[in-house]
């Protein structure tokens, strides 16, 4: 059941309370809140939520049909197939804009049936710059602020997050695919981003170095300045938590431009941070795709470029980025290995793999894709995995029993199709799955389903194996000896991470200190605690996410050298 509840509108709707300046964002007391809430809900015409009768409001996203039949908090059946798009995708000073150049329109699909949810121009040069432009002057109110008090903003927009978990969840559901049950998980990881790096934000701080003769020096662990963003389809909302938490706690400005296949969520975490009262501008959001990207890295007033997405689109960030001498975190691509010892618990081992495989329909870059098996189990592993695997609920991403949503788009389906088919080509033999799955819903039939696939019979040198396939399909390779396996988990261009099963620790520690990747699970897998930093080695990337470590990416020091005496000159 899906609810509407009240918060989705109310939630940036604070009309006028939620003013550009921190000072105005920190007076919205509770008691406040629920006075305007109050105000509101006597304002809304008879049988019309009061958020839907307030056309001003920036954050109503969702235009219901029928809405006038739609009383405050009712719940609807669902709302698959059922939601438009309405209003403006860019964000800007504070508000939703169109873009001031709109090009060409990019169509955006729900997944789960193929309707066109709306359609959404390409910023151009003129809107990036707009967009820049808000960036650096809310930069000058932020950067000037202290840790703390940014700290308090922040709070408050994890917190306006927490209480719109809901709604926010629907619309990631809606737009990327994946089931509720799992964006729900998303939008929490996301909030406690934004905690972890309020918490951080506060307690920043430079050293104090003694020098001789009673001078110092010190050092300021300062911000950089306008940072840009450019999200993956794949976590749209969490993305831009991962990348504005330790940005705006360091004291910088954001523009972020989500994927143009998921462009719906990020806007509403715009308004969530204008209401939590960051100064108007300091996050804004420009739409588009590789052409808008481009000019973002591009603009001599940009300061940092943070990008997730896949391996070649990095290489090219970095061309960019090279070209301004401006540093850049590039969150990329992988092939994990996922390690299986006979000694490991073969329930908790199951359930790790299909944990590495099969969450986001298997659009996840950390993804354990090889499952190395230990010979003496490949059998009862395998068969216990097939058996699993095929229990796995798909269907409607809004249900709640649903595990395993629809793809992003057709031609992604497509090409995960294409590697299930060449892998049989190479001699891979299909175990269960990979191929296409038509719910029984009429209103599903046009959406991007497939049956989450097991593969056996695998070498390494087999394209299904070799490549990211970014799609719900298990490699299983068989081992017979710890040094083999780890030479042969190695063997990728890849190393965003890796994983381990077994009750030996001492073995536990030794491979993982073996593995080239940069984010290692013992006895688990695809668990990511905001405390932990997550970013790839190799060809995955660098920079770090997450963590204490995400600061250095976000700042930068500034060496203060004090002299107590008088100057000694050569001269
Ligand atoms: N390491 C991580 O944390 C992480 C997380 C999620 C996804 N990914 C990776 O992302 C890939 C899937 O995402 P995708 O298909 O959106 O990737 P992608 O590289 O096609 O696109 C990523 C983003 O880059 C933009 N873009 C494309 N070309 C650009 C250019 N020339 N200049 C600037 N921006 C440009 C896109 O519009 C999009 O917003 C997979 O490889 C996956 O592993 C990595
Ligand atoms: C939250 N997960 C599952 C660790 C995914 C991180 C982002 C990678 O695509």
């Amino acid at each position: 059941m899906l609810t509407m509840s009240l918060n989705w509108a109310l939630g940036s709707g604070t009309g006028g309370l939620a003013a550009g300046t921190p000072r105005a964002g920190r007076a919205l007391t509770v008691k406040r809140r629920l006075r305007e809430r109050r105000r509101l809900r006597a304002a809304a015409p008879d049988g019309i939520p009061p958020m839907l009768a307030q056309s001003r409001l920036p954050s109503l996203l969702f235009l219901l049909p029928r809405l006038r039949s739609l009383a405050p908090g009712l719940a609807m059946s669902s709302a698959t197939g059922t939601v438009t798009v309405q209003q403006p995708l860019n964000y800007r000073a504070g508000a939703r804009v169109q873009p001031a150049d709109g090009g060409q329109l990019e169509e955006v699909f729900e997944p789960a049936t193929g309707r066109v949810l709306c359609k959404v121009p390409c910023s151009g040069e003129k809107e990036v710059d707009l967009a820049v432009q808000s960036a650096k002057a809310a930069f000058k109110i932020w950067s000037q602020m202290s840790g703390m008090e940014r700290c308090r903003v922040m709070l408050e927009a994890a917190r306006i997050i927490r209480e719109q978990r809901e709604e926010i969840a629907t619309m990631e559901t809606i737009n990327n695919g994946k089931s509720i049950f799992e964006a729900r998980v998303d939008i929490d990881i996301s909030w406690q981003c934004l905690e972890y790096y309020a918490g951080l934000a506060g307690s920043l701080a430079g050293e104090h170095i003694q020098l001789p003769g009673g001078s110092f020096g010190y050092t300021r662990r300062e911000p950089l300045g306008v940072c840009v963003g450019i999200g993956a389809w794949n976590y749209p909302f969490q993305i831009a938590c991962w990348k504005s938490g330790p940005a705006l706690a360091c004291g910088n400005a954001m523009v972020f431009k989500p994927s143009p296949f998921t462009p719906i969520s990020v806007v509403r975490l715009a308004e969530i941070f204008t209401e939590a009262g960051v100064p108007k501008g300091l996050f804004n959001v420009v739409q588009g795709g590789a052409a808008t990207g481009q000019l973002l890295c591009q603009h001599p007033d940009v300061a940092k470029i943070s990008f997730t997405g896949s391996v070649p689109t990095g290489m090219k960030i970095m061309e960019m980025a090279a070209k301004g001498i401006k540093p850049v975190t590039l969150e990329l691509g992988g092939k994990s290995p996922l390690i299986i010892f006979s000694d490991a618990d073969l329930e908790n081992a199951v359930k790790g793999a299909l944990m590495a495989n099969f969450l986001t329909q298997g659009e996840v870059c950390c993804n354990g894709t090889r499952v190395f098996v230990e010979r003496k189990i490949l059998d009862t592993f395998t068969k216990e995995v097939v058996k699993r695997t095929q229990k796995i609920k798909i269907g409607d991403p809004l249900l709640e029993d649903t595990r395993m949503g629809a793809l992003i788009n057709r031609p992604h389906l497509n090409r995960v199709q294409g590697f299930i088919k060449q892998a049989k080509e190479q001699g891979a033999v299909v175990l269960c799955g990979g191929d296409l799955y038509v719910p029984d819903d009429p209103k599903l039939k046009n959406g991007y389903y497939m049956r989450p696939c097991v593969l056996g019979n695998c070498k390494d040198d087999m394209t299904c194996v070799k490549e990211e396939i970014f799609g719900p399909v298990m490699a299983i390779l068989p081992f017979d000896t710890e040094e083999e396996v780890v030479e042969r988990a190695n063997a990728t261009k890849f190393g965003l991470a890796g994983g381990v099963f077994t009750r030996d620790i001492q073995k536990a520690h030794r491979v993982v200190a073996a593995l080239k990747a940069g984010m290692c699970f013992i006895n688990n897998y695809n668990v990511s605690p905001v405390e932990l930093p997550f970013g790839g080695y190799k060809s995955s990337g660098f920079g770090r996410e997450n963590g204490r470590a995400a600061i250095e990416y976000y700042s930068q020091l500034k060496t203060v050298c004090v002299e107590m005496g008088d100057v000694e000159s050569v001269f």
